[in-house]
């Protein structure tokens, strides 16, 4: 049992604005020390408005020029390897919002660099399990959003979630043992740090994706990322089994001060009452002698009950914002992490019998205990040998026989069977050795001897036949798996063939064959859905749009002035081309690492002929000990095959580097693309309902004003209604003219520039004009219908237009019937 209080760290978050005047003592022997001093005139909002500074203690306070990477060393590494050694262990964030809770956890979502404690701990687990091959390890892993004191299984594949309440809920049981459990939380084994990074990535994007209004930026929940450890020796029925809890708790900001009313009030009192419950935990925990610690109060400090005060290595990372206006909450922060810094934490190995190996063992011990017996008692077990057992003896003998060392042993076991056989082969064995010499000089030994030739004759003759059996076996299964590697291959190739067409940005050959797999298993667009759209639109919005719903034309055409204009769009175009920088340098590498290899081959190649020269020489010469004559040829090979390797091993450490790389790169262009996609959707049903709410109201307008009109305009399908980005006028169309002028649904309504109220300005595009993705506008109309239509020339019509492809055609169909019905009855009666 290792007893340790709680860790707390500080970390200080950047700031561009007036920090407030603290100070960072990391020189201290006990420690360091974070204290700020305040002004008398701030101070006074403060409880103790006496006091000018406030010094607080942590094991180490990480200040704003920190990196990403120190923060995993000193706090998440030393935790990981306590979870490695099969303790449980935790490392939660608090802070109040905004102060980088989500950054240090987890990471930014711009740069490689700024990966956070999640993904760096993962890589960090899996390589240790790739060096230590004296152990097993498997790893599962679970992601949990707590929200309103409700839990939700962030790991839900189903892709499907556009609110929290999609996901699967989460229940909270306890067993008679008062064991937590966790219903409906979704534990996923990975096999590698690439599953595990797909994992955090799914989480990440359902929190994203499942994140409402109230709950903007995970500000309002708490998330909790945990890795299940088991880990053993190879044949061992012992398993140690340990958990990393990585958490990111809900901004810690004192309701009184955010202001808030409503719906936000309540959650804000559910959350501060939840981190008030942590308090009291904490606060329970620190005092001596309590004996009830409310743990039950909330759902977090039920999971989370044996990271505080109980069987866990727990760590604090109090995160703080140092401008000015944000002090109080630092020092509030510093008192919280005060009080955790006295819990006292008994953390214990957690090594346990896995029943199914423990049984597997035991059955094992009872059939060697039957077999010592029965050869104690002078028990003959009756059964015959197996033709594998057979097989194995004389596997074990031939090895006992060409084993040089007089010591190596022959160990059988107490079964008399084995031991009888090996004896007679042994006696074969050497019968045979002794030849011609002995053969039939002793008829009593002889026909002894023949009749164990005979015994062994029939014996093998028996594991022929089983052993053709097998053959043929192995050749059925051998056939089954070339068919079934043909038809994954086919799958596979189409796949590609269709991921490729659409996505450039995992277009590089050099991905990893899983990245490949993630962009093939991607909806994808139908075939010649994108009919109307130019080539380069189809390239871009067809990038953003895999992950998505297909959309319809004028959609596409707004998504792709939205995509443009985004805020993250910088963001996503240096990572593509970071991305496509290092793939080519995995390219480079790739090609020195196969160059580097056939250089070693070639080395090789060198050495084995000049010993084979120098042999012969030494054999020509009848010079016996060349061999430990120094050669320096020979010397300089060798030298020159050793720096050979260390170069090989450095370029695939380069390269697995890379391959880390691109990989995260990749995950931080899928969650921009689904960012993106979400903030489009919001921001076109904005935009959808404003122009219906305004054109409803025109069009009434405009009734009144024409009711001999024929065609009755749509509220929100005339021409004058555009999709943002979207051409919308009838400017260029003279063939269409406006029959209500000054109505804003008429076709006279001039070019609209939509500006959306949340998201970025989109320009407005004249109507019928295509523009590309360079800027460049062509004079064809959007598509072959608008063209007959405007050939058919509807006059003094409004045509209405959804965006749906399928709709707008509906309603072009209709509208040509309906012209061709007027032009036959006569324009007397049109
Ligand atoms: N150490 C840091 N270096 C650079 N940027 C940072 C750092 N810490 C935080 N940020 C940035 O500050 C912003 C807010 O950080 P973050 O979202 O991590 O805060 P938070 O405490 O998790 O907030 P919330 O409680 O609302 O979830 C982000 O844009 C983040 O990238």
């Amino acid at each position: 049992m290792v007893k340790h209080t709680i860790q707390i760290f500080g970390r200080i978050k950047p700031t561009k604005k007036t920090a407030a005047v603290y100070s960072v003592d990391n020189e201290e022997q006990t420690g360091a020390s974070l204290e700020f001093v305040v002004p008398r005139d701030l101070a006074d909002g403060f409880v103790n408005n006496k006091r000018e500074c406030y010094k607080f203690r942590f094991q180490k306070v990480f200040d704003q020029t920190t990196n990403q990477e120190e923060i995993f060393e000193h706090i998440a590494k030393p935790v990981a390897d306590s979870v490695l050694a099969g303790y449980n262990g935790t490392v939660f964030a608090y802070g109040q919002t905004g102060s980088g809770k989500t950054f240090t956890i987890t990471g930014g979502a711009e740069r490689y660099s700024d990966r956070g404690i999640v993904p760096r701990t993962l890589s960090y687990l899996y390589e240790c399990f790739s060096q230590d091959s004296n152990m097993i390890y498997t790893a599962h892993i679970s992601y949990l959003e707590i929200y309103n004191e409700m839990g939700y299984d962030l790991l839900d594949s189903r892709n499907k979630a556009s609110r929290l309440e999609d996901l699967p809920k989460v229940l909270i049981m306890e067993d008679p043992d008062h064991n937590i459990h966790l219903r409906n939380l979704s534990l996923q084994q990975s096999a590698n740090e690439e599953e595990a990074l797909n994992l955090l990535f799914l989480g990440d994007t359902n929190r994203m994706i499942a994140e409402t209004p109230m709950n903007q930026a995970s500000t309002r929940s708490h998330c909790i990322f945990t890795v299940h450890l088991c880990r053993r020796e190879p044949g061992s029925a012992t398993v140690r089994r340990s958990k990393l809890h990585l958490v990111d708790l809900a901004g810690s900001d004192r309701v009184s001060k955010t202001g808030l009313n409503g719906q936000l009030l309540t959650e804000a009192k559910y959350i501060n009452l939840s981190l008030h419950y942590l308090e009291q935990v904490i606060i329970a925990l620190s005092e001596k002698n309590r004996s009830h610690i409310p743990y039950r109060n909330s759902m977090l400090t039920s999971v989370l009950r044996d990271s505080l005060g109980g069987n866990c290595m727990t760590t604090m990372i109090a995160t703080m914002a140092v401008d000015r206006r944000n002090i109080d909450e630092s020092i509030s922060t510093c008192r919280f992490a005060q009080r955790v810094a006295l819990i006292k934490n008994e953390a214990i190995l957690n090594e346990e019998l896995d029943p199914a190996l423990l049984i597997a063992r035991l059955k094992r011990e009872i059939v060697s205990l039957k077999e010592e017996l029965a050869m104690v008692t002078g028990e003959q077990r009756d059964d015959q040998l197996t033709v594998e057992d057979i097989q194995k003896l004389e596997e074990l003998v031939k090895a006992f026989l060409d084993d040089p060392d007089p010591d190596f042993t022959l160990s059988l076991g107490p079964d008399m069977r084995k031991i009888q056989y090996c004896f007679s082969l042994l006696k074969i064995i050497i019968l045979d050795q002794q030849g011609g010499r002995n053969k039939h000089s002793d008829g009593q030994d002889s026909s002894a001897a023949t009749g164990m030739q005979e015994e062994k004759e029939e014996n093998s003759h028996h594991s022929a036949a089983e052993v053709d059996k097998l053959k043929e076996m192995l050749q059925q299964r051998d056939s089954e798996i070339r068919i079934l590697i043909k038809m994954l291959k086919k799958e596979k190739k189409g796949a590609e063939d269709a991921a490729a067409q659409f996505a450039n940005i995992t277009s590089d050959q050099t991905a990893s064959p899983q990245s490949a797999s993630r962009v093939s298993t991607m909806p994808l667009l139908k075939e010649g859905s994108m009919d109307t759209v130019s080539a380069n639109h189809a390239g871009r919005a067809v990038q953003y749009m895999q992950r998505g719903p297909q959309l319809s034309v004028g959609k596409k055409e707004a998504f792709e002035n939205f995509i443009r204009d985004h805020e993250d769009h910088l963001t996503i175009e240096d990572n593509k081309s970071l991305l496509k920088q290092r793939s080519a340098e995995t390219r480079t590498l790739r090609e020195q690492l196969n160059e580097s290899r056939n250089r070693i081959t070639e080395l090789k190649k060198q050495l084995e002929m000049r010993r084979r020269q120098r042999a012969a020489h030494a054999a020509m010469a009848n010079h016996t000990n060349f061999e430990e004559e120094y050669d320096p040829v020979e010397e300089n090979l060798c030298k020159h095959i050793e720096q050979e390797k260390l170069a090989y091993k450095s370029t695939i450490g380069h390269l697995k580097a890379l391959r880390t790389e691109i990989e995260h790169l990749q995950l931080l262009l899928e969650r921009s693309k689904t960012k993106l996609h979400k903030d489009f959707h919001k921001w076109w049903s904005q935009e959808v309902s404003s122009v219906q709410e305004s054109e409803s109201g025109a069009t009434a307008r405009c009734h009144m004003g024409s009711p001999n009109e024929t065609l009755q305009p749509f509220p929100a399908g005339t021409p004058g209604f555009r999709a943002p980005g979207l051409s919308s006028t009838t400017r260029d169309s003279p063939a269409v003219q406006d029959p209500n002028p000054g109505c804003p649904s008429s076709s006279s309504q001039e070019i609209r520039s939509i500006t959306p109220r949340s998201g970025p300005p989109l320009r407005a595009v004249p109507a019928w004009n295509n523009t590309s993705l360079d800027g460049q506008v062509t004079d064809s109309p959007p598509s072959s219908e608008w063209r007959a239509l405007a050939s058919t020339t509807v006059s003094s019509s409004s045509i209405p237009m959804t965006g749906d492809q399928q709709t707008d055609a509906d309603i072009l169909a209709f509208v040509r019937a309906r012209q061709n019905l007027l032009s036959r009855a006569g324009p007397a009666q049109q």
